[in-house]
């Protein structure tokens, strides 16, 4: 019991370890230092050699140097949450609030309709009372096979629900449930094991039959006549909005088979016209805070994407210990980590990220809360509605509970389709200050900040089940596209009206500005990149040291510098829960991004700031097809095809390649391997990990046969460049 004589529902504990962290850091930062003082004290007389690759190096230095510092921010002060859901359920038995969940989907070939409706399926079964629960599917496809879907899962959550809450099944998206479960042991279970497994076999392949032929069942459409509303005028991108509402929760006739209430569940297809702007899943979140503001009106909002279903039934109680403490009245949202079902154990891709999600959000929590990144977030109405935190500010759990209006279903429908239409917007605050944020490609990262700009604070939280499992691309050109969306949004919002670098100062804490800072300058760290990766190698052909000797005191720094944050890294992704091979794939990935997705990312913004282009969301594929999974499924990198980036990444790793050559004919031939020893070690051993770290890059350009390698042409091209540049170099 807390001094103040109540049991708190959750408890914030500081990690331990911190002040070896900060010894640590404090001595990286000395290293640094003594870094800048070198090149700074040393830079070449004009007409000596490499005085301009030294002067380019100096400021990338600095670059790297003061982000840093930045990065601090995230490893400072982690601290790690728990609840105490028992308690939860003794204080409030009756009084839980609503909550409204949000699934989002965008494109039915994208996101197999089957897939949604697992989702969808996986959070009306938390274990959460049903009356108390609306699940809302959002439909920017527009697709009938997604409604029809959506549809059929109506009817089999009849049976789904109480199978889950009687045997207490974890997970309870039926997909992934059937996957990890063999049969049941307990005799009693496995006879109705067997029997929803057939009925959901039988659904699956009713959906998978539509999909593929793109049409719904006969004796479907004359059952249900809101299929009209898909008329032949009806396009993706241009149509009426339709909103059905499939379960009505204050029905009491929509139960289970045993009886129980059914979750409220409604399928919406905003309004869409050509000419409008629809700011993507930001526009579909508003839309949808609007229409469940009309059916339910939950105080609490969950927001999943399509692809990620929940893992733990037990997470709606997870977050509200959060909300409903005592402490927790600021508290605006509670997002939790994005965990991934597809991710090898090594990570070909990197795509886990699981360093921010073990350390930097942790580290983020301590400053006032983490960013608000999309899926597996739970919001207080209020504040995403964009309201202002004001001190002694307290959501009345009970009044807002069971705000429902007493209409007939389809009077409801018919009220509150306006809400999704396209001009309902015009001349209102929504996408400025009151829902998601328009005109960024992170609509979630600037929507968060905002809220937390307007006085509210936000928590991580990770439990050790995990809340959420999601899907991630299958290929290095998805994967890097992705991240091409995500460092241009995060860096416009650097130049956007809520900049964590001046907007924010003041409003939020210094750590929690400088911790928005670091994913807001991911894409400016490109330049920085490039410049390290090209240019010492490159200068290595001219036999130009720009490194301290081996002999020279400056040669420590570097060394300190360089060896111990790498052995840091190692520990800390190891910590994590990675391998060592997964961080030396890692290792590739952050090259790789840095020097094509944040590349691109940097120039379009720029064109964007000159007004000359304008960015857009490219959903990424959440299925691959079969050749291209067995190549994931081996770690095998995917090329493929013919892509810009690719054409980059190629052309440097072939540079690199060159100059470590020339650095080996010269050890052989030249002057020897003890003069490149001394003069040019850090230099060639940069080189060295370059054309390591690049070697599955030289495979799928001159080795590999299978469709994933790199195309020739573009493999030709990459290598004349290459040898081109590295001639002129040498010549001038
Ligand atoms: O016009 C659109 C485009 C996308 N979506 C949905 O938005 C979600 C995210 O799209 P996805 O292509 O899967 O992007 P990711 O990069 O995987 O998503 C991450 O990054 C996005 C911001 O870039 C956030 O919106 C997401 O929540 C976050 O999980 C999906 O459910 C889509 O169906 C829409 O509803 N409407
Ligand atoms: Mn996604």
């Amino acid at each position: 019991m807390g001094s103040d004589g109540y049991y708190p529902l959750f408890e914030t504990r500081k990690a331990k370890g911190r002040v070896i962290y900060r010894l640590y850091a404090l001595s990286v930062l000395v290293g640094i230092c003594l870094i800048w003082v070198y090149r700074a004290s040393h830079i070449p007389k004009p007409g000596e050699d490499g005085r301009w690759g030294w002067i380019g190096l100096l400021g990338a230095e600095l670059w790297f140097g003061l982000y840093w510092v930045l990065t601090q921010a995230h490893r400072w002060n982690l601290v790690y949450r728990s609840t105490f859901k028992d308690r939860l359920s003794q204080r409030y038995e009756k009084g839980l609030p609503g909550v409204d969940i949000f699934v989002c989907t965008a494109d039915p070939v994208l996101e197999p309709p089957l897939m949604v409706i697992n989702t969808v399926l996986s959070v009306m079964a938390y274990d959460y009372p049903t009356e108390k629960l609306s699940v809302y599917l959002s439909d920017d496809g527009g697709s009938k096979v997604t409604y029809y879907a959506l549809l059929e899962a109506s009817d089999f959550a009849k049976q789904w629900l109480p199978y889950c809450k009687k045997f207490r099944v974890e997970p309870r998206s039926p997909a992934a449930y059937f996957i990890s479960k063999g049969d049941p042991e307990d005799a009693n279970q496995a006879e109705e094991f067997m029997v929803i497994k057939k009925l959901y076999q039988e659904m699956e392949s009713r959906i998978e039959n539509a999909a593929k032929i793109g049409r719904i069942p006969e004796d479907v459409l004359l059952k249900h006549e809101e299929f009209s509303q898909w008329d032949p005028y009806f396009s993706r991108g241009d149509h009426d909005p339709i909103l059905q509402i499939l379960i009505d929760g204050r029905n009491p006739n929509a139960t289970d088979r045993d009886g129980f209430v059914l979750p409220t569940l409604v399928y919406l297809a905003r309004e869409k016209r050509p000419l409008h702007r629809h700011n993507f899943k930001a526009g579909a979140m508003n839309a949808l805070i609007r229409v469940s503001s009309k059916i339910s009106k939950g105080p609490i909002i969950l927001n999943v994407d399509c692809d990620m279903y929940s893992n733990n039934s037990h997470s709606v109680q997870d977050a509200l210990c959060f909300f409903m403490d005592e402490k927790g009245h600021e508290v605006a949202f509670v997002q939790f980590p994005q965990n991934y079902v597809n991710v090898s154990r090594n990570e070909i891709y990197s795509a886990s990220m699981r360093v921010i999600g073990e350390v930097e959000f942790p580290g983020l929590d301590g400053y006032g809360g983490p960013l608000y990144i999309g899926s597996g977030c739970f919001h207080r109405r209020d504040a995403l509605c964009g309201r202002e935190y004001s001190k002694g500010f307290e959501t009345d759990w009970k009044s807002a509970n069971g705000m429902r209006s007493e209409e007939s279903v389809y009077k409801l429908e018919e009220q509150t389709k306006r809400l999704a239409s396209c001009i309902y917007e015009e001349d209102t605050r929504w996408g400025q200050d009151m829902g998601l944020l328009y005109a960024c490609p992170v609509e979630d990262v600037i929507t968060g900040l905002a809220i937390q700009c307007r006085g509210w604070k936000s928590v991580y939280y990770n439990p050790s089940r995990r809340a959420f499992l999601g899907v991630v691309p299958a290929t290095l050109s998805e994967v890097l596209v992705q991240h091409k969306r995500w460092s241009e949004g995060d860096f416009q919002i650097l130049f956007s009206k809520y900049s964590p670098a001046w907007y924010a100062h003041g409003k939020i804490s210094l750590g929690l500005q400088m911790g928005y800072c670091v994913y807001c300058l991911w894409a400016p760290n490109c330049l920085a990149t490039l410049y390290y990766s090209v240019i010492p190698s490159i200068y290595l052909l001219k036999g130009i040291p720009l490194f301290p000797e081996i002999s020279s005191p400056w040669f420590i720094p570097f060394a300190y510098v360089i060896i111990v944050k790498h052995i840091y890294g190692f520990f800390e992704f190891l910590l994590s829960g990675g391998t060592a091979i997964g961080w030396w794939n890692d290792q590739r990935m952050w090259l790789y991004k840095r020097t094509s997705s944040y590349l691109f990312a940097v120039i379009d913004t720029v064109l964007k700031l000159l007004g000359i282009a304008d960015s857009g969301f490219i959903i990424s594929a959440k299925v691959a097809d079969h050749d291209v999974s067995q190549r994931y499924e081996k770690d095998i990198i995917e090329f493929g095809i013919s892509s810009p980036m690719f054409t980059l990444l190629s052309t440097i790793a072939s540079v690199n390649l060159f100059c470590f050559a020339g650095v080996v004919k010269e050890a052989v031939l030249g002057e020897g391997i003890r003069r490149v020893y001394e003069t040019a070690t850090l230099q060639s051993v940069l080189c060295c990990v370059l054309v390591l770290i690049n070697l599955p890059l030289y495979e799928a350009l001159f080795l590999r046969k299978d469709k994933g390698k790199m195309p020739s042409s573009l493999a030709v091209k990459s290598v004349a460049i290459a040898l081109f540049a590295c001639i002129a170099f040498m010549i001038l």
